[in-house]
């Protein structure tokens, strides 16, 4: 990864779907902020980036592969990413897991010394790759993986378990093999379990909180 002296750092959080890193990044996220404010960190959910398809009928978004690359903007992502390096606030997109598509409202975001980048596929582009100061890749079993994966997407994205099962043997599993997996050799830290792991919060934490002292 790059060691270039930015005035926004960012920390790559990838892994398979449901391996822990919303929950480890906001973690670290509510953790440091009690001690340092937010204005000196931030985090960016790779989700966000879906490519927009309001101009789909719903019964064509269903049938989108959301875990292959062309799925996701990077374009706008590391466009955004750079704003962030160069000191320029951005309007992060925000995303809807039920209606397969962005919504109207973006969030403003403003540069911060430190931002946590999450995503199944940050580490497969090598632009993203070359922006990250520092990566992390959740290796938690794909069939813990399934299981909080089901439970989460009934409780919290408005899907059914058939939907859920059916989508995970059609493109989630077949795509993590593909991109997903192969990517961990870029990551400079690996993480077990999942996003509750204390050891790993604690040396993102130490990490980060070096690099907003620098
Ligand atoms: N170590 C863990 N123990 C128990 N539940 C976990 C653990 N890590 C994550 N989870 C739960 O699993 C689900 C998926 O985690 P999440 O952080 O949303 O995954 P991801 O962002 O990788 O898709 C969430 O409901 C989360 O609370
Ligand atoms: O419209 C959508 C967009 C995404 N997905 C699924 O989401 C996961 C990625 O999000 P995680 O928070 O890392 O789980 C990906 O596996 C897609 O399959 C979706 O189902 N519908």
């Amino acid at each position: 990864m790059s060691e270039h002296s930015h005035q926004c750092v960012i920390i790559g959080i990838a892994g398979a779907s449901a391996s822990g890193k919303s929950l480890i990044a906001s973690t670290v996220y509510k953790e440091l902020k009690e001690k340092v404010g937010d204005h000196q960190i931030g985090v960016i959910t790779e989700d966000c980036y879906y490519n927009d398809q309001s101009h789909l009928t719903m019964e064509e978004r269903v049938k989108t592969n959301y875990d292959h690359p062309n799925a996701l903007d990077h374009d706008l992502l590391c466009d955004h990413l750079e704003q962030l390096i160069a000191g320029n606030a951005v309007e992060v997109p925000r995303y809807s897991y039920s209606e397969h598509t962005r919504m109207a409202e973006t969030t403003t975001l403003t540069p911060k010394k430190v931002i946590i980048l999450e995503g199944i596929l940050l580490l497969t582009d090598p632009r993203l790759r070359e922006i990250m100061h520092a990566s992390v890749f959740m290796d938690t079993p794909l069939d813990i993986c399934l299981l909080r994966r089901l439970q989460r997407d009934v409780a919290e994205r408005d899907r059914t378990m058939e939907s859920v099962l059916a989508q995970y043997q059609k493109t989630v599993r077949p795509m993590f093999m593909q991109f997903i997996e192969p990517s961990k050799q870029y990551a400079d830290i690996i993480v077990p379990r999942g996003g509750k792991n204390r050891i790993a919060i604690d040396v993102l934490k130490a990490h980060i909180a070096k690099l907003l002292r620098a």
